[in-house]
C-alpha cells in the first residue's frame, strides 16, 4: 500500500532531504492556499516577505546606530550622527507590526478554509469509491491516516509562511555575519545544527509511531464509542457487557500510553544531547568573538553587531529548522491526504460508459464467480448462470450463506463478478454505464440504512437527485403500508426519526422496514430488490406487505424478491435455489414443489412446523400406547 512505501520513504530522510523538498513543500502549501482563498493567500505570502525585509533592514539600521555611536566625535555628533538610523529602526518596527496583524487576519480566514477545502476533497472522493474499496481493509486504513491531513493542511499555512518569514531573516543576518567576519556563519551554523537534528528525530519517531498505532487507537475509539452507542445501550446493561467493553478500552489505552511515554523519555534524551552540544557550541562562539577582539583582528562595534547578528541569525535558523520540520511533519500527513485523493481516484466508480437498454427484456448471469476481497476460501458465488426475466418476481432462495444477497450486490453494480458477466439484453454491465444501471435499481437491502433524519427525508432519499414530489411521497408510503407508522408520528412526515436528538422519535424494526419499502418505492427504479422485505414484521403485516409486492409486480414492476418465508414464495414467477454460492435449481414454485430437491425439503421443513404436533417436554414420559 501506498502509505507503507511512504512511511518508509520518511523513515530515511535526512536533514539535506528536507531541504531540498522545501520548494515542493512551500508550492503544495501554495496551492492548497491558492484554491481555498486566493485573495487571503496573497496577503499572507506577500505580508511575511515584507516582515523577513524588514527584520534585514532593521539589523542593517542597527548595525549602522552602532558604528556611529562607538564610532569617533563627541557624544553629540555621535548621538546626531546615529538619528535617522534609530528613525528608521522605529519606523520598521511599527511598518513590522501593521504587517503582522495583515498576515494574522489573513491566515485567520485562510486557515479554515484550507481545511474545508481539503475536507470537501476527502469526502467527496471517499464517497465515489467502489463498495470493494470501503470494504478493503488496507483502504480504510489510508481513509483513516488521511482524515488528518485536512488539519494538516490548515496547520501548514502557519508553518509555511513562519518559514518564508524565518528564512529572509535569516538571510539578511548571514549576510551581515559574512560582511563582518568570515568565520562567524560556521560558528552560527554549529549552533543551530543539534536543534535541527533533534526536532528530525522526534518527529521521524512520532510520524513512525502513528503510522503503527494508527489502527489500535481506531480500535480504542470504537470500544469509546460502543460503550455510549443508544444501540448498545441495552445489551451493555442487560448482559452485563459494559466492565468487559471497559476493560479493553483500559487495556487499549495502557498500550497507547506505553508507546507515549516511550516516545517522550527518547525525545527527551535527544533534547538533552541537543541541549549540551549547542551549549558547546555558543562558548566556543562567543570564545572566538572575544579571541578576535583581544588580538584586535576586530572592532568593537563590529563584535556588538554580531553579538546582535548571531542573536538574530541562530534565532532564525532555529526558528527556520523547527519550522521546516514541522511542515515536513504535517506535509507527510497532507501526503496521505493526497494520495487517498489518487487512490480513490483509481478505485472510484467508473463515469460514463455504454447505454443500458431503456426496457430491458431480461438480465442474464453468464457464468457469474465472486469472491470477497481478502477472502481466499470458497467463493461467494460459485460459477451461477441465470436468467432474471423482467416484469414479474423473482424469488432467490436459499439457506444462510449461501449467496443470496451477494447476487443482489453484483445485479446492483456494487462489486464486479470475477469471472463471468451479467448481461442486461447483451449488454455487459461491466461496460455499461453505472449511473444508469444505479437509475434502474431500488434496493431494500436487509440492513438499510435508518438515516437519522425526518421521515419524510427518509422517504425522499429513495431519489435525492430529483426535486421533491409530495404526490410520490404519499404514493410510495401508501404502496409500503406506512401510512398508520407516519399517522402514528407526532408531527407526522416532519417527526424526527433520531431519538437521541431532541424531538426525536424511534420506530420499531416493523415500522422502520415499511418505511425503507417506502423509500425504495419513491425510487421507482424499473427493478425492485428487497432483500427479506419481512423479517421483522408481524404476521399480518407481512401478508400485507407481500400483497403489495404482488400489486407492485401486476403493475409490471420487477421484484426481486429474497426471502425465507417459502410460503410467500409461492406468488412468484420464477424461483432460482442457491446452495453455497452455486445455482442448484431454479423453475416456477410449483414445478420445484413436484420436483422434491432443496427447495421442496426446506418449504416441508417450514410446513411440519405448523402441523407437526409438540414435543413432550425433556424428561417427560410419554403415556403408554394402550394394548
Ligand atoms: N462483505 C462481505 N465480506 C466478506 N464476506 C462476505 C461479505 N458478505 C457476505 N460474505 C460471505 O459471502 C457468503 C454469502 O453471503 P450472502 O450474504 O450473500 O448470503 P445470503 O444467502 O444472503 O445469506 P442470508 O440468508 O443469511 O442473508 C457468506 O459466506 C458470507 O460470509
Amino acid at each position: 500500500m501506498g502509505w507503507n512505501r511512504h512511511s518508509e520513504a520518511f523513515l530515511e530522510l535526512n536533514f539535506r532531504a528536507m531541504i531540498t523538498r522545501l520548494p515542493a513543500l512551500l508550492a503544495s502549501t501554495l496551492r492548497l492556499a491558492l484554491r481555498a482563498d486566493r485573495r487571503a493567500a496573497r496577503t499572507v505570502l506577500v505580508t511575511q516577505v515584507a516582515q523577513g525585509l524588514a527584520q534585514a533592514v532593521s539589523l542593517l539600521a542597527v548595525n549602522s546606530v552602532l558604528g556611529r555611536l562607538l564610532g569617533d566625535g563627541t557624544m553629540e555628533e555621535r548621538l546626531r550622527g546615529a538619528a535617522p538610523a534609530l528613525v528608521t529602526v522605529a519606523a520598521v518596527a511599527l511598518a513590522s507590526a501593521l504587517l503582522r496583524a495583515a498576515s494574522v487576519y489573513a491566515a485567520g480566514r485562510l486557515e479554515p478554509k484550507v481545511e474545508r477545502v481539503a475536507t470537501e476533497l476527502y469526502l467527496e472522493r471517499a464517497a465515489a469509491v467502489e463498495l470493494a474499496a470501503i470494504e478493503d481493509h488496507a483502504f480504510h486504513k489510508l481513509l483513516d491516516t488521511a482524515r488528518y491531513g485536512a488539519a494538516s493542511a490548515r496547520r501548514m499555512i502557519a508553518y509555511g509562511s513562519r518559514v518564508v518569514n524565518a528564512m529572509i531573516s535569516l538571510v539578511a543576518a548571514a549576510g551581515v555575519l559574512t560582511v563582518l567576519h568570515p568565520v562567524l556563519l560556521p560558528l552560527l551554523m554549529t549552533m543551530t545544527l543539534p536543534s535541527a537534528w533533534s526536532a528530525l528525530t522526534n518527529a521521524r519517531r512520532r510520524y513512525a509511531s502513528f503510522h503503527t498505532w494508527v489502527q489500535h487507537a481506531r480500535a480504542g475509539h470504537l470500544i469509546g464509542d460502543l460503550l455510549t452507542e443508544p444501540g448498545a445501550a441495552p445489551e451493555i446493561r442487560v448482559h452485563g457487557v459494559g466492565p468487559f467493553l471497559l476493560r479493553h478500552f483500559r487495556a487499549m489505552a495502557e498500550t497507547a500510553e506505553t508507546e507515549q511515554a516511550r516516545l517522550a523519555r527518547l525525545a527527551a534524551r535527544t533534547g538533552l544531547v541537543a541541549a549540551v552540544w549547542t551549549g558547546l557550541a555558543t562558548v566556543t562562539t562567543y570564545a572566538t568573538l572575544g579571541g578576535l577582539l583581544l588580538a584586535g583582528a576586530m572592532a568593537l562595534s563590529v563584535a556588538g553587531t554580531a553579538v546582535l547578528a548571531i542573536g538574530t541569525g541562530s534565532a532564525s535558523l532555529n526558528t527556520l529548522v523547527l519550522e521546516v520540520n514541522q511542515l515536513h511533519e504535517e506535509a507527510l500527513f497532507v501526503g496521505d491526504l493526497e494520495r487517498l485523493y489518487v487512490e480513490a481516484a483509481e478505485r472510484a466508480i467508473p463515469v460514463g460508459g455504454l447505454p443500458l437498454p431503456d426496457d430491458p427484456r431480461e438480465i442474464r448471469f453468464e457464468n457469474v464467480t465472486f469472491r470477497y476481497p481478502g477472502d481466499a476460501t470458497r467463493p461467494a458465488l460459485d460459477d451461477v448462470s441465470l436468467t432474471l426475466p423482467l416484469g414479474g418476481i423473482v424469488a432467490l432462495v436459499g439457506e444462510n450463506g449461501s449467496g443470496k444477497t451477494t447476487l443482489v450486490k453484483l445485479l446492483a453494480g456494487l462489486y464486479k463478478p470475477e469471472r463471468g458477466r451479467i448481461l442486461w439484453d447483451g449488454v455487459d454491465a461491466a461496460a455499461a454505464d453505472r449511473r444508469l444501471l444505479a437509475e434502474r435499481i431500488a434496493m431494500v437491502a436487509q440492513d438499510f440504512k435508518r438515516w437519522p433524519f425526518t421521515a419524510r427525508v427518509n422517504v425522499v432519499l429513495g431519489r435525492p437527485s430529483a426535486p421533491v414530489s409530495e404526490e410520490r411521497l404519499a404514493e410510495s408510503v401508501a404502496e409500503a403500508g406506512a401510512e398508520p407508522v407516519i399517522a402514528d408520528l407526532p408531527r407526522g412526515l416532519d417527526t424526527l426519526l433520531a431519538r437521541h436528538f431532541s424531538g426525536g422519535h424511534e420506530l420499531s424494526g416493523g415500522q422502520w422496514q415499511r418505511l425503507g419499502i417506502a423509500r425504495a418505492a419513491y425510487r421507482r427504479g424499473r427493478i425492485l430488490v428487497v432483500d427479506e422485505p419481512t423479517a421483522a414484521l408481524d404476521a399480518r403485516a407481512e401478508v400485507e406487505v407481500f400483497d403489495r409486492i404482488r400489486a407492485l409486480a401486476d403493475s409490471g414492476q420487477t421484484v426481486v424478491l429474497i426471502t425465507h418465508r417459502l410460503a410467500s414464495v409461492r406468488h412468484a414467477d420464477l424461483v432460482h435455489v442457491l446452495d453455497q454460492g452455486k445455482l442448484v435449481e431454479s423453475g416456477a414454485p410449483d414445478e420445484l414443489l413436484a420436483a422434491g430437491g432443496l427447495y421442496a425439503e426446506l418449504y416441508a421443513l417450514q410446513a411440519d412446523q405448523f402441523s407437526a404436533p409438540l414435543a413432550p417436554p425433556a424428561g417427560e414420559v410419554p403415556a403408554p400406547r394402550p394394548g
